[in-house]
C-alpha cells in the first residue's frame, strides 16, 4: 500500500518556509539574499514509515498578504500543515492566532497541525523562548518544535512525524494502539540553543 499526504506550509513571510523545505529535500541551507515566495510551489518526498510508503506532497506557500487568496484554496486539500514562526520575530509569533483562525476557517477539520519556531540557531537574536512557544501549541493542542533550516535541527522529524501520524491515520492494525504524535515528538526531537550541544 502508499500513503499520499497533501502537506502545507505556512506563517509570515520570511520566516523560512523554503529555506526549511530546502534542507528537508536537498540537505542544504542556501546563505545570501532573501527572495520572497511569489504564489506557490511543491516538492514530493517519499519516506518509508513501517514498511509503507508514504508520499509527502509538499506545498511551500508564499507567506505575503498579497498572495492570501491563492494559498486559502489549497488548504482544503491538505491533509498536514506546517505552520512556522520565526523565534527572532515577535510579530510572526503573534501572528500565529491569526493563521490558526485563519486555517480552522479553511482547512479541513481533522488536518495535522504542527506547530513549528523556526531559525533555532540565532540564539543571540532570540525574542520567543521555546516555553512561549510550547504554551501556546498545548493551548491549541498542537505538536511544537523549534528547528533550524541552517543546521537541520529537527527539520527531518517535522516531515516524518507527519508522514507518520497520517500513515497511522490511513493504515491503522485492528490491536495497533493510536499513534500518538506528541509523544513521539518529545522522544525524538533535539532541544536547540542550550546545553544538548544542537545550535
Ligand atoms: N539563521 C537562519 N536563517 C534562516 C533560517 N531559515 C530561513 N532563514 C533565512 O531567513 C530568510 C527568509 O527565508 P525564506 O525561507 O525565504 O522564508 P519564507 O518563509 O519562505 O518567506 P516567503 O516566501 O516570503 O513566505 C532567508 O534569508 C533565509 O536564509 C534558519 O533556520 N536560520
Amino acid at each position: 500500500m502508499e500513503v499520499k499526504v497533501n502537506t502545507i506550509m505556512v506563517g509570515d513571510s520570511g520566516v523560512g518556509k523554503t529555506s526549511l523545505l530546502v534542507q528537508y529535500d536537498q540537505g542544504k541551507f542556501i546563505h545570501g539574499s532573501f527572495s520572497a515566495t511569489v504564489g506557490i510551489g511543491f516538492t514530493n518526498k517519499v519516506v518509508t514509515v513501517d514498511n509503507v510508503k508514504v508520499k509527502l506532497q509538499i506545498w511551500d506557500t508564499a507567506g505575503q498578504e498579497r498572495f492570501r487568496s491563492v494559498t486559502h484554496a489549497y488548504y482544503r486539500d491538505a491533509q498536514a500543515l506546517l505552520l512556522l514562526y520565526d523565534i527572532t520575530s515577535k510579530s510572526s509569533f503573534d501572528n500565529i492566532r491569526a493563521w490558526l483562525t485563519e486555517i480552522h476557517e479553511y482547512a479541513q477539520k481533522d488536518v495535522v497541525i504542527m506547530l513549528l519556531g523556526n531559525k533555532s540557531d540565532m540564539v543571540a537574536e532570540r525574542v520567543i523562548k521555546r516555553e512561549e512557544g510550547e504554551k501556546l501549541a498545548k493551548e491549541y493542542g498542537v505538536p511544537f518544535m523549534e528547528t533550524s533550516a541552517k543546521t537541520g535541527v529537527n527539520v527531518e522529524l517535522a516531515f516524518l512525524a507527519v508522514a507518520k501520524d497520517l500513515k497511522h491515520r490511513a493504515a491503522k492494525q485492528p490491536n495497533e494502539p493510536k499513534f500518538q504524535i506528541h509523544d513521539y515528538i518529545e522522544s525524538q526531537k533535539q532541544k536547540s540553543g542550550c546545553c544538548g550541544g544542537y545550535m
